[in-house]
């Protein structure tokens, strides 16, 4: 059976005014331990289709399965990391990391032994009494990973999480989190807009085009640039192949619509 199974997603919002269909014909597979990214423009249904696949929403035609299960049913088993690492500023690190066990009620001394060996395997040592204010971007953003995992999710979103960061906390940050993900065994999907850190990170890409968004191309990602560094990555010929087949589609999109508007 398929860990995830994506069907035939097609999504429109209806507002008061109007209708956007923001996705058409979505179907991939995802099997367990791989990570993949979505990548492309604003736009092009990216985060709709990344809360379609964790359960926030039903798309209007199509289904989500997860080990067989619709989603829907199970979103006590999706973990995020997000752009902003919502941390609790006036509770403890250690408060902060063991939060979503206590909501769950699975806190006991086995998960919270779990959850603080987590830190330290984030290069995060003697942080657990300190408030967020008092960490760095980056460590901010590792503690909100670790409470995530803490909660030992099967599927965890990465939705444009490193995109606040400085660039060289990025990089490492893009190197730390896919080998623990990895070392873990961790299904992961990221969204996000940088073509280095999908290469980065991945072992599939989703190259996204708009209006309405749908799966432009898929590349696979081959399997020795995951010990390469991320300046590796950045200057790999995958890179530059991803980024031209963005441009022709950009070009291709920006030549219909001045036909379109060609009386
Ligand atoms: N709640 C909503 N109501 C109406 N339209 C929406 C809503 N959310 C998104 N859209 C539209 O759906 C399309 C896809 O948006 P979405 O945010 O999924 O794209 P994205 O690729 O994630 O963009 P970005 O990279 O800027 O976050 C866009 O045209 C957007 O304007």
């Amino acid at each position: 059976m398929t860990f995830l199974n994506v069907q035939d997603i097609h999504h429109t919002y209806f507002t008061k005014s109007n209708a956007v269909t923001a996705l058409s014909n979505i179907s991939l597979q995802v099997e367990e331990g791989e990570f993949i990214s979505f990548l492309g423009p604003s736009g092009c249904g990216k985060t709709t289709l990344l809360s379609i696949i964790a359960g926030l929403f039903q798309p209007t035609e199509g289904r989500v399965e997860l080990e067989g299960k619709q989603v829907a049913t199970l979103k006590s088993e999706i973990g995020y990391m997000l752009q902003q690492d919502y941390l609790f500023p006036w509770k403890t690190i250690e408060e902060n990391i063991l939060l979503g066990l206590k909501i769950n009620h699975h806190l006991d001394e086995e998960k919270k032994a779990y959850a603080k060996d987590l830190l330290l395997q984030m290069g995060l040592s003697d942080v657990e009494s300190l408030y967020p204010k008092q960490l760095s971007g980056g460590m901010r953003q590792r503690v909100a990973l670790v409470r995530t995992l803490a909660t030992e999710p099967k599927l965890l979103m990465l939705d444009e999480p490193f995109s606040a960061l400085d660039y060289q906390t990025k990089l490492h940050l893009e190197n730390l989190v896919s080998d623990t993900l990895k070392s873990f065994g961790k299904t992961a999907i990221l969204v996000t807009h940088d073509i280095g850190e999908a290469i980065a990170m991945s072992d599939r890409i989703y190259l996204f085009s708009p209006s309405p968004g749908k799966v432009h191309k898929v590349f696979e990602v081959p399997e020795e640039l995951r010990e390469c560094s991320p300046f590796d990555t950045r200057n790999h010929p995958l890179n530059a192949e991803i980024f031209q087949t963005i441009w022709k589609e950009m070009e291709s999109l920006g030549s219909q619509e001045s036909h379109k508007s060609t009386p």
